[in-house]
């Protein structure tokens, strides 16, 4: 498995090998010992897998507050994503910086997002079905919501902003400052 580290040293591309012969291909997309040969050792507890029928679908900033932190490894296995984390851990020297990461069913890559880090993509094509394990179970309570386009991220979705298509809850999402307080006061989990 190709691993490389991204401007965010704990986000990481994966590449599975893929073993091709006449009739297409096999891949190990997921294995617990090739993972924890390159540091991610970790169990995971959820698959998820989410369909986007048009181009400029964009889920997220999602984050789950401790003690139902999630660490996610993404794929996609139809279409592609410009996929995205931002580490907004209190201590760390990178706090609002982000990474993006183009996924496709063609390259087969992936993307590992830990704990502490808020989670996004936006599709690149239409019918665009992505799959992702989680480390923690769905705990809606613990939950956040960050603005895709929260001016002190200054991220590039590489979209037009026209073309973004929203729910209603990442419509309504926090911006990053007004996270910061709610963690900083525990007033999640
Ligand atoms: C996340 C989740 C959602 N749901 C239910 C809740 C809603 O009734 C429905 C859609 O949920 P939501 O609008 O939160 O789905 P996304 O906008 O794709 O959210 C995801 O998008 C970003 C990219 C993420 O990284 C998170 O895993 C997750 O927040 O599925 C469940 O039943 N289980 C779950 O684990």
């Amino acid at each position: 498995m190709q691993v490389t580290a991204t401007a965010l040293p704990e986000v990481l591309e994966l590449i599975p090998k893929r073993v091709a012969d006449a009739r297409g291909y096999f891949s190990e997309t997921w294995n617990s010992k090739s993972l924890a040969q390159v540091g991610i050792d970790l169990s995971f507890c959820q698959d998820n897998e989410s369909f986007s029928a048009r181009k400029g679908t964009l889920r997220g900033l999602h984050i789950q507050a401790p003690p139902n932190a999630q660490d996610k490894l993404v794929r996609v296995v139809a279409g592609a994503i410009l996929d995205v984390a931002v580490d907004i851990r209190e201590s760390s020297a990178n706090y609002g910086k982000w990474v993006g990461v183009e996924l496709s069913a063609a390259k087969g890559n992936q993307i590992f997002v830990p704990q502490g880090f808020l989670h996004g993509f936006v599709t690149l094509t239409p019918d665009t079905h992505v799959i992702y394990k989680c480390s923690a179970f769905y705990a809606p309570q613990s939950e956040l919501s960050v603005r895709w386009d929260d001016p002190v991220l200054g991220i590039d979705w590489g979209v037009q902003t026209d073309q973004i298509i929203l729910s209603r809850k990442d419509e309504q999402a926090l911006s990053v400052s007004e996270l910061g307080a709610l963690l900083k006061c525990g007033a999640v989990a």
